[in-house]
């Protein structure tokens, strides 16, 4: 099976970057891709509550998702729309960060809002208050798949462990990271809790990311990370997309967890932990 990460720096203007992903989708189909993945917010960067109020829709109503699904139907391929920024059902007013598996006959088969919340004062030029714009989720997402289960994730979960392995441990055998890292954190911590992840789990860590400049909001320019990864189960990185936008394309092969996991089968060796209460 192969997998096609699309690095994007998408704008604040939904319409433009479904243009964007759509000829993207083609590209990595025409690649081999069966199953491509975006990263967090590929419909919307932006954090300006009045922009996201006046372009942001409920996920039924939503052309990005709408446009994707019928891209993904007409290539016959898997698409995991890292996440769209979508609005609650009410009385919840502010958005969902949602993850979605879509099938390749264009059904949306699993959906994943982000669990823990980005608020965080990096440094003194940067602080992040996504709990501000977005309800948090509740509840873990594993989607069965003809290439085994993949297990739903989001950027800043990333450092929360208990969910990487909860998922491996209910039998993820590929978890998906898609991602807006900061510029502040990514260079230290990115490519290092992305191979944590996946030498715990014995599982394929993809992690397709935003990168560069986005548009200007509210007078201040937004910053992302990039460097897609891809990590193997036994913890090796097969791809680092570097900064600039593309479709980058990696081979997955379900093998290499059987064996990650028969050489090293740490996730059958939990014990509890007790004496500290
Ligand atoms: O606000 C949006 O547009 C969409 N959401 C995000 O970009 C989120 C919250 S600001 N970013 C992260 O979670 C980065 C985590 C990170 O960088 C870290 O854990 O170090």
């Amino acid at each position: 099976m192969r997998a096609a990460l699309l690095q994007l720096t998408s704008s604040d203007d939904p319409a433009a970057n479904l243009v964007t992903v759509r000829a993207m989708l083609r590209e990595a189909a025409g690649q081999g891709a069966g199953f491509v993945l975006t990263p967090e917010v590929s419909n919307c960067v932006s954090t300006d509550r009045a922009r996201q109020t006046a372009v942001l829709r409920p996920e039924a109503e939503d052309a990005f998702i709408a446009g994707c699904r019928e891209e993904a139907a007409a290539l016959g391929i898997w698409l995991l729309l890292g996440s769209v920024a979508v609005k609650s059902d009410p009385p919840e007013p502010r958005f969902a960060n949602r993850s979605l598996l879509i099938a390749p006959d264009g059904g949306i088969v699993a959906r994943y809002d982000k669990m823990h919340m980005f608020d965080v004062q990096v440094s003194e030029t940067e602080t992040y208050r996504e709990s501000a714009g977005f309800a948090p989720g509740d509840r873990a997402v594993l989607a069965q798949t003809p290439f085994g289960a993949v297990g739903l994730t989001v950027c800043y979960d990333l450092r929360f462990a208990y969910l990487y392995r909860a998922l491996a441990q209910a039998g993820a055998v590929v978890l998906t990271v898609p991602s807006a890292f900061s510029p502040g954190t990514g260079p230290d911590h990115w490519q290092p809790l992305l191979q944590a992840r996946a030498i715990e789990t014995g599982c394929y860590v993809l992690a397709p990311a935003q990168t560069g400049s986005h548009a200007a909001q509210a007078g201040k320019t937004r910053r992302t990370y990039g460097h897609s990864m891809a990590i193997d189960p036994w913890g090796r990185v097969l791809l680092d997309a570097g900064t600039e936008p593309g479709v980058f394309c990696v081979e997955l092969d379900p093998g290499a967890v059987t064996e990650a996991r028969r050489r090293l089968p740490s996730l059958t060796h939990d014990r509890a932990v007790r004496g500290l209460a």
